[in-house]
């Protein structure tokens, strides 16, 4: 159970985040909404431990988030997928899905990247893609990263996250700069994920429409504060939400 206790973020005197509370329960399936600059990405950037709150508190469990430095969220079950991915063009996706399982039993790969005996290896390159045939880039995994397309180089950053073996998998904004078909099979991945793997997942994202479709329960920020949390079908109907997506198109 991952939880945000009155979250407050300030930037001098911009309040980033106002008071932000929301339970992601396990296996779930959560989406955090909202229009530009409502602070989805400020949160995601707390969870992650790339930004210390004003006040309040994150706790996955009885673990205190705020108290690690983040390289450390590995070792407690969180895969994280970024919006501007992280990867290496010149490395295959394989090498790319890797770096996740360093994280996972070294807790940090330059410290290690050197001591997987053999068998560790095959071993490690073996879940590696048996995760890429899942999320349906198995052909791709010789490689080179800079040569595929986007959507794919997209499934690898989630390919690593997965990699971590989370029970908690946090998501920036995966669609972004997708095109619609790529976000629709996108969208049945996601959705997969949870429901084949089990594991919850917090998908920050801006495309209302996308999330509706397979979110189990919705969080919808607005100018830093929560106007909205329930299922889909509630949040879509919420005037407050109505009101602030609207507001963001006119
Ligand atoms: N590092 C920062 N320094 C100062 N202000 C920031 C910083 N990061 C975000 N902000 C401000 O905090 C507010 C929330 O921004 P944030 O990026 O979290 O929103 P968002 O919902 O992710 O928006 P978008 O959908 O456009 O990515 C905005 O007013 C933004 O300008």
């Amino acid at each position: 159970m991952l939880v945000l206790d009155r979250v407050t973020l300030r930037f001098g005197g911009l309040v980033a985040l106002d008071e932000v509370s929301f339970t992601v329960t396990p296996g779930s399936l959560h989406a955090l909404i909202g229009p530009n600059g409502a602070g989805k990405s400020s949160c995601f950037n707390v969870i992650s431990g790339l930004y210390r709150p004003t006040s309040g508190a994150v706790r996955l469990g009885e673990q205190n988030l705020l108290e690690l430095r983040p390289h450390r969220l590995a070792g407690l079950g969180i895969g994280r997928a970024f919006q501007n991915t992280a990867l290496s063009t010149h490395s295959t996706v394989l090498d790319n899905v890797l770096l996740g399982r360093h994280t996972l039993t070294r807790g940090g790969f330059i410290a290690c990247s050197l001591r997987w005996t053999r068998r560790e290896e095959k071993r490690h390159a073996a879940r590696a893609r048996e995760i890429c045939d899942f999320l349906g880039i198995g052909a791709a995994v010789d490689q080179p990263l800079g040569s595929l397309p986007y959507g794919v180089t997209k499934k690898v950053d989630i390919a690593r996250a997965l990699a971590v073996e989370p029970n908690l998998l946090l998501l920036d904004e995966p669609a972004a700069g997708l095109n619609t078909e790529e976000t629709a099979e996108l969208a049945a991945t996601i959705g997969q994920i949870r429901t084949d793997l089990g594991i919850a997942i917090l998908l920050v994202e801006h495309d209302m429409d996308l999330v509706m479709g397979i979110a189990d329960q919705v969080t919808v920020l607005d100018f830093g504060r929560v106007i909205a949390d329930g299922t889909p079908g509630d949040v879509q109907t919420d005037p407050d939400v109505i009101k602030a997506y609207l507001g963001a198109t006119t």
